[in-house]
């Protein structure tokens, strides 16, 4: 026996335009073109659609109930009921309507700018290690241990990521780690969803463009939003604004750092370089306890990840052994991922694309000392240009050699998005190279790439394609430097 409307929204305000509460509802969905017979279609305003123009369209495909914010036409054998904010509501109805999954999980979120799906990597590997089976919900993909399900975004509309809670908590998992984006955040996805912890990474200027955040204020005010949701927090000392993050907490607070006294602290980082591969080695200290650590990750910010896995380990009582093995072990796609090559240089794949991400990585990277650091990216379309001219800045700072390239140009001209990225470099005085094709500047680097050199193609991570004026072209930088080095007569 199913919920009826009127019990999904118990609690919430609403007013009934037409018909009656009572009904039963068989699913919630907002999107028309996924209406079932029997369910709850919320009409949504979006960016760019205003779902309340569907909502006659739902009822006509079978929609038993509208939920929406000003009044549509709908047929009179349909419940309309109107709400001051339609994704907020749909948000709780879904909860309930799943029967509150979160409620029999133990939830952990994750926000801040950057580390986020790195973090939770190392969270669902250190838990594993512990015996414990995970979901994981982020930007690269969601996981039900390890059956992967494709993610759109980062974090899930409400009503999907309640189903998903559902499945996952039927299908055995007892934890579940997921990556809270402000957008999640400020478009109320994860309303209704009940966290165990909070944790928070560090923060940064990025997502402000017309599409995401209009002001820095307004995207650090959504971040805070996740520490009046969840029983328990753990953040970031280091970072400058972590006390401003936490304004209006309502948990209670534990820390980890490296450079600030904390709850949870590294000593002896210690940056290390076998050959080709790199990691990161570090002293775990929290009370009396000095536990020894390998990360299987490059880079100083990786020693932030860790430590805060590591006190999200240690909130649940896992033990030394677990949180070292799930450390060592931890691979994430497409973050400072390791290619394999002649075994004289290192090339890695990176996610980077603003000012924080691309300072942390080459700055870290150039602490290896390599022969040279050599940087491939270019800046994507559409998005916050600020971006652009910060990371040819950085690249310029920190490489001996820059190559320009595309990144996703979406619907602008490559060559006013190459001249951004110029700007920067010539600020720092760079050394560059500008070749457009991404698979003509991978096998520049390679040809040009000597021992000892370490080069980092920076932007694309775990992407697989190339997005070009609305065409996603197929391009999976791992499989172009496999490609370009089989050319080259190497094999693996
Ligand atoms: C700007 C933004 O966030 N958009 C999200 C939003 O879509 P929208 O508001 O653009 O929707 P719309 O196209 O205007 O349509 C409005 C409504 O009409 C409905 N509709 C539309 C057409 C139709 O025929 N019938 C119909 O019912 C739509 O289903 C929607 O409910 O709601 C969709 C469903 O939840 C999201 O997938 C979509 O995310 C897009 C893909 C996106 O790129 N979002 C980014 C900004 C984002 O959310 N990023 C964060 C952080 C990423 C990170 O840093 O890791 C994330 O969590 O992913
Ligand atoms: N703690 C950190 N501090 C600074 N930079 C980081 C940190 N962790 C990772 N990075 C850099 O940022 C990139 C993205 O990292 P990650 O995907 O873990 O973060 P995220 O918060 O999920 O980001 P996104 O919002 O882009 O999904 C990495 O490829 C790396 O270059
Ligand atoms: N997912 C993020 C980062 C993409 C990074 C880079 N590949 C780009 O396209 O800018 C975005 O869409 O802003
Ligand atoms: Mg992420």
């Amino acid at each position: 026996m199913g919920l009826t409307l009127k019990e999904l929204l118990a609690g919430q305000p609403f007013e009934i335009l037409q018909g009656s509460p009572d009904i039963e509802i068989g699913d919630i969905v907002c999107d028309s073109r996924k209406v079932v017979p029997g369910c709850l279609f919320c009409c949504l305003v979006g960016r760019t659609l205003d779902g309340h123009d569907y909502g006659p369209a739902a009822a006509k495909a079978g929609a038993a109930a509208l939920l929406v914010e000003q009044p549509v036409e709908a047929p009179a054998d349909t419940t309309v009921v109107k709400v001051k904010d339609g994704r907020a509501a749909m948000a709780c109805a879904a909860a309930a309507f799943y029967g509150h999954p979160s409620r029999e999980l133990h939830m952990i979120g994750i926000t801040g700018t950057k580390g986020k799906t790195t973090c939770s990597y190392m969270t669902k590997n250190i838990l594993e290690a512990a015996g414990y089976k995970v979901g994981l919900i982020g930007t690269i993909q969601t996981m039900i241990g390890d059956e992967v399900v494709p993610s759109r975004n980062t974090t899930p509309e409400s009503h999907e990521l309640q189903q998903l809670l559902r499945r996952m908590k039927d299908e055995g998992c007892t934890h579940v780690v997921m990556e809270v984006s402000s957008q999640g955040l400020m478009m109320h996805r994860v309303d209704g969803t009940e966290f165990e912890l909070g944790v928070f990474t560090n923060i940064s200027e990025d997502h402000i463009s017309p599409t995401e955040h209009r002001t820095f204020a307004e995207y650090m005010g959504w971040k805070s939003v996740l520490f009046r949701m969840c029983q328990h927090g753990l953040v970031n000392a280091d970072d400058p604004k972590w006390e401003e993050v936490l304004q209006g907490h309502t948990c209670d607070i534990a820390t980890f750092g490296i450079e600030h006294s904390a709850d949870i602290m590294a000593e002896n980082v210690h940056l290390r370089r076998e050959g080709r591969h790199l990691g990161v080695d570090f002293t775990l200290c929290r009370g009396d306890n000095r536990w020894t650590m390998t990360v299987g990750l490059p880079g100083k910010f990786n020693v932030e990840n860790a430590l805060a896995a590591a006190g999200i380990a240690l909130y649940f009582g896992i033990g030394e052994g677990a949180i070292r093995k799930g450390l060592r072990d931890v691979h994430v796609r497409g973050r400072v991922e390791p290619v394999p090559t002649p075994s004289d240089y290192t090339i890695l794949i990176d996610y980077a694309h603003n000012y924080m991400s691309m300072e942390s990585l080459l700055s870290t990277l150039r602490e290896y000392n390599p022969g040279r650091l050599i940087c491939l990216f270019g800046g994507g379309g559409n998005r916050a240009r600020a971006r652009r001219f910060d990371m040819g800045e950085i690249s310029g700072r920190y490489a001996d050699l820059t190559i320009l390239t595309e990144d996703n140009p979406r619907f602008e001209e490559l060559e006013d998005i190459m001249e951004d990225l110029k700007v920067g470099l010539e600020r720092s005085q760079g050394r560059y190279v500008i070749i457009p094709d991404r698979k003509d500047a991978i096998a520049y680097l390679i040809d040009h790439a000597q021992p000892g050199d370490i080069a980092v193609l920076i932007g694309k991570g775990h992407e697989t394609y190339q997005d070009i004026k609305g065409v996603k072209y197929p391009f999976d930088e791992r499989e172009v430097v496999r490609e370009a080095l089989k050319e080259r007569g190497w094999q693996e």
